[in-house]
């Protein structure tokens, strides 16, 4: 799964994932953080979504990581807020009050660029990626964010009545990804109604994943 496959996705407009609603597992569970106002939250490969308003009228400072410009340019025009925009290497930043957006390849941000983060909020960033990426992307966030908590959302199905993304992550996976680093408690579990695209069954998690 490689970058023209997103990119792509964003030109054609096939962005399933994005919802038109703050994801109930944010509002939910964000308060199990137990952050101050003013704490700066991640989210890696953010696209556009409301999340981010939502933690911003919250009081929270963001960062995001994106590959897509077409989706960081989405996301500045819903908040109603011009960027300043910054080359920088191989990735562009875009700035603006409480708001960062890093847009090129997750794995080209380092944890200088990144900055200091009090938590990371994943929803659909781990389970969009194929499983072959996914340790690689679970060693470089601990590389860039020093294993700061996580609020994540995965799916689960069976894999083999369905293609990703998003992918089906077991909790064996993610004892095997995160349980060095972490204590994994799942604060949520909920099937998803009428099953995944309508025909598989499948169950969404919410785990808080600390030290
Ligand atoms: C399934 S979407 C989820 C977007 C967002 N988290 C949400 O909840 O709407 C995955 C996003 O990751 C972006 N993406 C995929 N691979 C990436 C990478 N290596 N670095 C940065 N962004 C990436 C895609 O462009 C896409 O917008």
């Amino acid at each position: 799964m490689d970058s023209d496959f997103w990119h792509q996705k964003w030109e054609r407009g096939d962005i399933g994932f994005h919802e038109q609603q703050v994801n109930p597992a944010l509002v939910g569970n964000m308060e199990s953080l137990n952050l101050i106002k003013g704490s700066r939250l991640f989210l890696p490969l953010c696209g556009k979504t409301q999340d981010i308003a939502w933690l911003l009228a919250q009081g929270y400072r963001v960062v995001g990581a994106e590959l897509s410009k077409r989706a960081i340019n989405e996301l500045f025009q819903q908040l109603n807020v011009t960027p300043d925009i910054t080359e920088a290497g191989e990735l562009t930043r875009y700035s603006a009050n409480n708001i960062d957006i890093w847009a090129g390849d997750i794995f080209n941000l380092g944890a200088n660029s990144l900055g200091a983060v009090d938590a990371i909020y994943d929803r659909a960033a781990l389970v969009a990626l194929p499983e072959e990426m996914r340790q690689r992307y679970a060693i470089h966030l601990d590389a860039i964010c020093h294993s700061v908590q996580q609020l994540l959302v995965t799916c689960e199905y069976n894999q083999q009545l369905h293609d990703g993304p998003p992918f089906s992550v077991s909790e064996q996976e993610l004892q095997r990804l995160y349980g060095n680093q972490y204590q994994l408690n799942r604060l949520a579990q909920d099937d998803i109604a009428g099953g995944f695209k309508g025909k598989v069954a499948a169950t969404i998690s919410v785990w808080h994943l600390h030290r």
